[in-house]
């Protein structure tokens, strides 16, 4: 409970008040940290995009949650423009022009044998940008996934606990 109102004190006032509870057992665990499913409750307090914000892959999604920066796994390292990523943290930084900057997707995968993973593959200057800010959560879509979708980006190299 006491990370949960850290998050809720620590996100922008200007954007949600929502931010997904933890199963503390998953939490603390290296392998699986894991915000709860949203219950309906919480979606409906969550902010809705407008259709800048969207992606192919989160267009049909209008929920976005404030994500802990520490559940969201980045398998692969981005090659960063350190301009780009600069200017993204001044952006944020600012009160008036937070939201000029879009939530990121996250691939959103259960394991098998449960636990909740997000995974992030684009987004690599507002992630890099909100960790050095070093921001507690960050602004995201959770897009359903599975196991296969995560080969498309990961092959073989895709963690074989999710199986
Ligand atoms: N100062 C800024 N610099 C760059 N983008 C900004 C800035 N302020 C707001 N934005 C918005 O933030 C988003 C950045 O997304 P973009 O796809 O360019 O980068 P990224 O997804 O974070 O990184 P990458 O595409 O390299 O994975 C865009 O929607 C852009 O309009």
């Amino acid at each position: 409970m006491e990370f949960i109102s850290q998050s809720i004190r620590q996100a922008s006032r200007r954007f949600p008040r929502y931010v997904p509870s933890l199963r503390r057992s998953h939490y603390s665990s290296s392998r699986s940290p894991a915000p709860k499913i949203p219950s309906d409750r919480q979606v409906n307090s969550c902010r809705t995009s407008t259709t800048m914000d969207t992606t192919i892959h989160s267009a049909g999604i209008a929920e976005i949650h404030n994500v802990p920066m520490e559940v969201i796994k980045r398998p692969i390292p981005s090659v960063l423009d350190e301009k780009k990523v600069q200017s993204l943290m001044d952006t944020i930084q600012r009160e008036t022009s937070e939201d000029e900057v879009p939530p990121i997707d996250l691939l959103w995968i259960t394991g098998s044998e449960g636990g909740d993973y997000y995974f992030s593959f684009g987004g690599c200057h507002r992630f890099e940008a909100y960790k050095r800010l070093q921001r507690d959560t960050i602004k995201a879509k959770l897009v359903r996934s599975t196991l296969g979708d995560l080969y498309h980006y990961m092959g073989s190299s895709a963690p074989k606990y999710l199986a």
